[in-house]
């Protein structure tokens, strides 16, 4: 059963739909990607599930009961901004230490929690550093830490790692991977690939409307281009346009050194082209199914 069920938010402003009309599951204790290219909506759907802007029309629900109790999904909910702002004066304990207590947690339960949650985003060493001293990477490990502090079910990180470097950003990732131990997590990102390597699934957003919702995996294969791309020391060209016109094929493109042979159905075509090419004794070099990128995915579902 899903964790929190979204139908219809929707943002307009004035007159213009940045978030149109989206529908969707959030599985619990899951890491789910929201993906969109600047401007996609992203951050104004963060918001509006984390009550920072108000929808203009919407039904959000969650399914389970949470630790807070009806009427307060607010305190159930775990938020870091785009461009999370610190107290650079402060440091990182006091901050959390703050935070905590901002969240009407008591001050032992708030000192009790920032000492865990110092360790597990690795920052215990500069607990009493000031945060102005900190690098980019442990100002969002800080953020990450103010987002869990009063133990949410749902949080939600608005591109956490898009400002940092390759270490820092794995850094994060590694860390977003251990929090869906304790909490659903929703990070929006424009990087295909920082999805691929944490999420259990994707929303795909464009100009506000949800192009897709489901696993990387039933992405690809129901997006996948079905194509096998081949290489051969013999000329393949009546054989394939043969079986263009007896439709065992879609279509065939001449490449550098050999053919791209476009089929319907990938399991199909695999056996009966393998079968074909042995009885034929064609000299093969190569046969193998064309993977399309993420990128090139992403690419060909927001141009649908
Ligand atoms: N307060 C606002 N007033 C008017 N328009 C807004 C406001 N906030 C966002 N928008 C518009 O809504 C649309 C979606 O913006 P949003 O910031 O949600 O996109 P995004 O996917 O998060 O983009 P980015 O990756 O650049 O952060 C954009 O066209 C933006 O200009």
């Amino acid at each position: 059963m899903s964790f929190v069920s979204v139908r219809h938010l929707t943002k307009t402003y004035t007159g213009h739909p940045a978030v149109d009309n989206l529908s969707f599951e959030l599985q619990p204790h899951s890491c789910i990607a929201l993906l969109g290219v600047n401007g996609a909506g992203k951050t104004t759907t963060l918001k509006m599930l984390s009550g920072l802007v108000k929808p203009t029309s919407s039904t959000i629900q969650f399914h389970q009961p949470t630790p807070h109790g009806k009427g307060h999904i607010r305190a159930d909910i775990g938020y870091l901004p785009q461009f999370p702002v610190f107290c650079d004066w402060m440091t990182g304990f006091e901050f959390l230490f703050y935070v905590g207590q901002l969240a009407h947690l008591s001050r032992r339960e708030a000192k009790r929690r920032t000492k865990e949650l110092l360790d597990k985003v690795g920052l215990t060493e500069a607990a009493h550093q000031r945060i102005g001293q900190y690098s980019g990477g442990m100002k969002q490990r800080l953020g990450i830490a103010q987002a869990l502090i009063h133990q949410p079910k749902l949080v939600m990180l608005d591109e956490p790692v898009s400002a940092l470097d390759p270490v820092g950003r794995r850094e994060i990732l590694q860390l977003m991977q251990t929090l869906k131990e304790e909490a659903t997590v929703l990070f929006s990102t424009h990087v295909l690939h920082d999805a691929e390597e944490v999420s259990d699934a994707v929303l795909i957003i464009d100009q506000g409307q949800l192009k897709y919702g489901g696993t990387l995996d039933s992405l690809q294969q129901e997006w996948q281009d079905a194509a096998i791309i081949i290489e051969a020391q013999d000329d393949l060209t009546n054989q394939l346009r043969n079986w263009r016109e007896q439709k065992r094929i879609v279509d065939f493109v001449t490449e550098d050194d050999g053919y791209k042979i476009l089929v319907e159905d990938i399991e199909l075509a695999v056996p009966f082209l393998l079968h074909a090419f042995a009885q034929r004794q064609v000299r093969l070099t190569k046969f193998e199914v064309a993977k399309m990128s993420l990128e090139d995915l992403f690419l060909k579902v927001v141009q649908k």
